[in-house]
């Protein structure tokens, strides 16, 4: 059984005389211990096919399969306890900016029902440290820098993902030193077996951490393959070929 496995997911918003803006019968397996990358231009619909997955919006049709219960045809009730399941950081993550961080994580913690001291180094406390975030958290929401600000739901995706993470841009804002970090906790959380999806514009982050690429395109998969380190070439390959068709 897979931790997420998805067939023909289709939510199409519009059909224009390019296609579709949404997606349309999008098939994807994420293994255990794996991470599947999501490339595309800027409006491909990446985080179309997450919020789906996410149960944050419904599909038109298709189905989501989080380790074989099916997500989007059950009760709300089941749905949320599928996703206290799945470690998400949002493309543009909700803040409550007049609690600290330490306050914003201790909600979260109730929220996920999932105590922020567990995990060893994928701990909420091990990350916050790791990302020079600890020094921080008593401070008010509203007074972190953008990084900080990813830095800290980086951490909750971490600490509350223990079998499922899903990323939507989590490099964006981030120092090199803090880049580094991110690349290293993904590995360990791969090597503890949890899935992760994690959908990025940087193709050096694809190509150094992903095991699977696919490269989404006005909704579609153009191409899903291993990566084999050439990452950059492929993309410019397969944007070269779609431009040429259009
Ligand atoms: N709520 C919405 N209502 C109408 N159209 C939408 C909505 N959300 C997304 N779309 C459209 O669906 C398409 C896919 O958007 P999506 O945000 O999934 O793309 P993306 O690949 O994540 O893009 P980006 O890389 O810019 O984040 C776009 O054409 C977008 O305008």
């Amino acid at each position: 059984m897979y931790p997420i496995e998805t067939i023909e997911l289709t939510k199409i918003y519009r059909k224009t005389s390019q296609g579709i803006e949404g997606i349309e019968k999008i098939s994807l397996k994420l293994s255990e211990g794996q991470i599947l990358s999501l490339l595309g231009p800027n409006g491909a619909g990446k985080t179309t096919f997450i919020k789906i997955i996410t149960s944050q919006i419904l599909p038109d049709s298709g189905e989501v399969f989080i380790y074989g219960n099916p997500l989007c045809k059950i009760i709300k009730e089941s749905q949320i306890l599928i996703r206290q399941q799945i470690g998400y950081l949002p493309e543009t993550p909700f803040f409550y900016a007049k609690l600290t961080g330490w306050e914003f994580a201790r909600f979260m913690e109730s929220i996920y029902n999932c105590p922020l001291e567990e995990g060893g180094s994928l701990s909420f406390h091990s990350i916050a440290d790791a990302f020079n975030l600890t020094s921080h958290l008593n401070k008010l929401i509203a007074s972190y820098s953008q990084g900080m600000l990813r830095k800290l739901v980086l951490c909750f995706a971490i600490t509350f993902g223990k079998k499922i993470i899903i990323l939507d841009e989590p490099s964006n804002g981030l120092d090199p030193d803090s880049y580094l970090t991110l690349k290293d906790i993904l590995r360990e959380c791969r090597a503890q077996k949890r899935a992760i999806l994690l959908s990025t514009h940087h193709l050096s982050l694809a190509q150094e951490i992903a095991d699977e690429i696919a490269i989404f395109h006005q909704g579609h998969i153009k191409c899903k393959v291993k990566n084999d380190g050439s990452v950059e070439v492929l993309y410019k390959k397969i944007i070269h070929e779609v431009k040429n068709i259009e």
